[in-house]
């Protein structure tokens, strides 16, 4: 079984505004709610791909109501934590460009926090643990590193996509793979990475450091891997961008799907920077279609 856990869910409320002006009166052309945080597109995505999965996570009132309700009709298994307060809304805010604001969470616990690795220690070495999103503000940025070192017994794979001193922790406790964006990557390192050369350079260090598997997306530009003494470049087909808010948790997903189809990594990687582009070209999460008329544009090369 593949579980996600999200940490931080969120209700994403997207909202299409003609001519967006910070400090002026706005009105919304047409709106939409989501069930979202990234182990939560994870889920939906792998769903879609036709793999099935358990999301884990804390949710509360009624913006967690909603995202259990919508998961559940999407025919994915919710196993998240009641947490007292609101699960935080992200507004995205679609105009000539893509604002994003993502709130706060509701506290967690202790006892929530046991709850959940209770959980954790019932995982096996066939089950994978994908580890998404940021922290809520109440847990210490350890978490993922203690969340990683409570399933180490189970030596279930660990999938890691976190960023800041959430990811720097985390990446002691040596995940199978992280999929940091390329600004993500500059950050751990204090640069600024813009190209495929620089992105396969950083990534090849963490690996190095013992990462088995470094993703490194990059929009349009594709996407990056190291692995053992390789790094392959994504090259994705060009579209029309519609949205790209989840594509980074499509790459993970749609990487994820083929590897437990017993695809290889090189595989699984062109076939998640697909989903990562289909989702880019809709408006919504990818399809299965999408992704597989996708897949054969996307040409893998060894660049290092
Ligand atoms: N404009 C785009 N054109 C084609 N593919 C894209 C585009 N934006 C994103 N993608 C695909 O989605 C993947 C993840 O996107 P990215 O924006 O880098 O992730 P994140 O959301 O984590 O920042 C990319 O590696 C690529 O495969
Ligand atoms: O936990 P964070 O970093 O605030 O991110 C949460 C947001 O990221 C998303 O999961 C999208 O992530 P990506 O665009 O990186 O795939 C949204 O659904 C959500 O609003």
């Amino acid at each position: 079984m593949i579980y996600t856990c999200t940490l931080n869910p969120s209700l994403d409320y997207f909202v299409q505004v003609k001519d967006f002006k910070p400090g002026d009166l706005n009105r919304i052309a047409s709106d939409k709610k989501m069930p979202g945080g990234k182990g939560i597109n994870v889920s939906r995505v792998l769903k879609r791909l036709g793999v099935s999965t358990q999301a884990l996570g804390f949710i509360g009132g009624f913006t967690g109501d909603f995202i259990r309700r919508e998961l559940i009709g999407e025919g994915i298994h919710p196993d998240f934590i009641e947490v007292p307060g609101d699960t935080r809304i992200n507004v995205k805010i679609k105009s000539a460009n893509e604002t994003e604001i993502n709130g706060q969470s509701p506290l967690v616990n202790q006892n929530h926090l046991e709850e959940l690795f209770l959980k954790l220690e019932q995982l096996t070495e066939r089950d994978a643990l994908v580890l998404s999103g940021s922290i809520p503000d109440s847990l210490p940025p350890t978490i993922y590193k203690d969340m990683i070192a409570g399933a180490a017994g189970s030596q279930a794979k660990v999938i890691l996509d976190t960023s800041g001193q959430a990811l720097v922790e985390a990446m002691e406790a040596k995940p199978f793979l992280i999929k940091p964006n390329h600004e993500e990557l500059g950050q751990l390192f204090g640069v600024t990475i813009t190209d495929v050369e620089e992105a396969a350079e950083y990534a090849k260090r963490l690996v190095s450091d013992g990462i088995q598997n470094v993703i490194v997306s990059m929009g349009g530009k594709g996407a990056v891997l190291a692995v053992g003494d390789n790094v392959f470049h994504a090259e994705v087909p060009k579209g029309t961008l519609k949205n790209s808010v989840g594509a980074g948790d499509s790459l993970v997903g749609g990487f994820l799907a083929e590897y437990s189809r017993g695809g290889n990594v090189q595989e699984a990687f062109r076939y998640g920077a697909a989903a990562g582009s289909a989702t880019a070209f809709s408006v919504d999460l990818c399809t299965k279609e999408a992704v597989e008329n996708l897949v054969g544009q996307v040409r893998v090369s060894h660049i290092k």
